[in-house]
């Protein structure tokens, strides 16, 4: 097969490893040239993926159009800049495999909804789950939620991108493999922040237990499945993200747990922090949706450049209230 990738930071360099590993000729659209020179010149990444050598299989490219010309693409941009980049691309009826995770400001819409509004055309399916990047680019065990509305669909496309060390399961539950990916980066921020304050791991299990209840919440009000949310791309990627410093959005968290001012965290990024981004986007979705989301408020205060330990306090002392969702 040719596949195509749209983005060349460092996820979607493992996955263009992955596909490449497998015997595909990869397309990689990466938006700087430097990436494009650096990948087609010396097989690495050396901005966003330093330390894996790259399949020859992949060629980088800056033309979205060449890599429209291919068996199904991977669209891996940060969230916010999916729209824009898709709207580049030929809607020529080739399946999009998005494997972002956040929800669209503004709009408030989920990725495959931003997706199937600009390529009506293109059958869409939504890659989720933990997955670390350099640990796949390595080819290190992982396994993926593999979604579509069209459950045939995401049995194929599982088919066909399944390689020994890269395990996709298939499922009919868009919603649910997104909302997992998108809630769980603003949580593993609320988790860096407990590391960060030295609050202990009793304080961290907590967090990751209650921030489940309220990913299920918020899920639960946008049609999602709440095995999904048990599943890779919902609960195992929470605990993944939510217990290393690998995770950007962990060690944002643990910057903000530790007094660092946000903007200064922010500010001047090459890479991604999805959950900072989605995390007010997420709490005008909830209060939309009529979902009590307390610890996403909190991340949002924190972000806003709200002080740790009120934050903090005023979690601790709302009313008491049964265990459950
Ligand atoms: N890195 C990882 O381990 C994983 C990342 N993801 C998701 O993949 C998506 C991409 O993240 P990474 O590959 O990690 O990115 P990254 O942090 O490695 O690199 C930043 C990326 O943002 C792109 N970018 C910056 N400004 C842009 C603009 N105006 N328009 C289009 N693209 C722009 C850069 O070209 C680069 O590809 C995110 O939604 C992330 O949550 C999902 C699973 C694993
Ligand atoms: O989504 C990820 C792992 O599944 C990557 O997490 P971070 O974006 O927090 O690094």
């Amino acid at each position: 097969m040719k596949i195509g990738v749209i983005g060349g930071g460092a996820w979607g360099t493992a996955l263009a490893q992955v596909m490449a590993s497998g015997g595909n000729d990869v397309r990689l659209w990466a938006r700087e040239k430097e990436v494009v020179s650096v990948i087609n010149s010396v097989h690495r990444n050396t901005l966003f993926l330093p330390d894996c050598p790259l399949s020859e299989r992949i060629t980088a490219t800056g033309e979205l159009g060449w890599v429209g010309e291919t068996d199904a693409i991977l669209v891996v941009t940060p969230a916010q800049h999916m729209r824009t980049v898709l709207e580049g691309l030929p809607d020529n009826g080739r399946p999009l495999i998005l494997c972002s995770k956040g929800i669209e400001a503004g709009s408030l819409k989920l990725l495959h909804e931003v997706a199937h509004e600009v390529m009506a055309s293109s059958p869409i399916a939504v890659l989720s789950g933990p997955t670390f990047a350099h640990e796949v680019a390595a080819g290190l065990p992982t396994a993926v939620t593999l979604a579509s509305a069209d459950e045939e669909l995401a049995r194929d496309l599982a088919e066909r991108i399944a390689q020994p060390t890269f395990r996709p399961y298939a499922t009919g539950d868009v919603a649910g493999a997104e909302i997992g990916g998108a809630v769980k980066n603003v949580l593993a921020i609320a988790c860096g922040v407990v590391d960060g304050a030295g609050l202990g791991q009793n304080a961290r299990a907590a967090m990751i237990a209650r921030g489940f209840a309220e990913m299920t919440r918020f899920g639960l009000a946008r049609g999602a499945r709440v095995e999904t949310l048990g599943g890779l791309s919902g609960l195992g990627d929470l605990v993944l993200t939510c217990t290393s410093t690998s995770s950007r959005n962990f060690s944002l968290g643990v910057g903000l747990g530790e007094g660092k001012p946000a903007r200064e965290l922010l500010e001047d990024r090459r890479t991604v922090a999805e959950g900072a981004a989605t995390a007010p986007v997420l709490r005008e979705a909830a209060s939309e949706a009529g979902v009590d989301m307390p610890i996403t408020q909190a991340v949002c205060a924190l972000l806003e450049g709200a002080q740790v330990r009120p934050v903090i306090d005023a979690l601790l002392n709302r009313p008491l209230r049964a265990e459950g969702v």
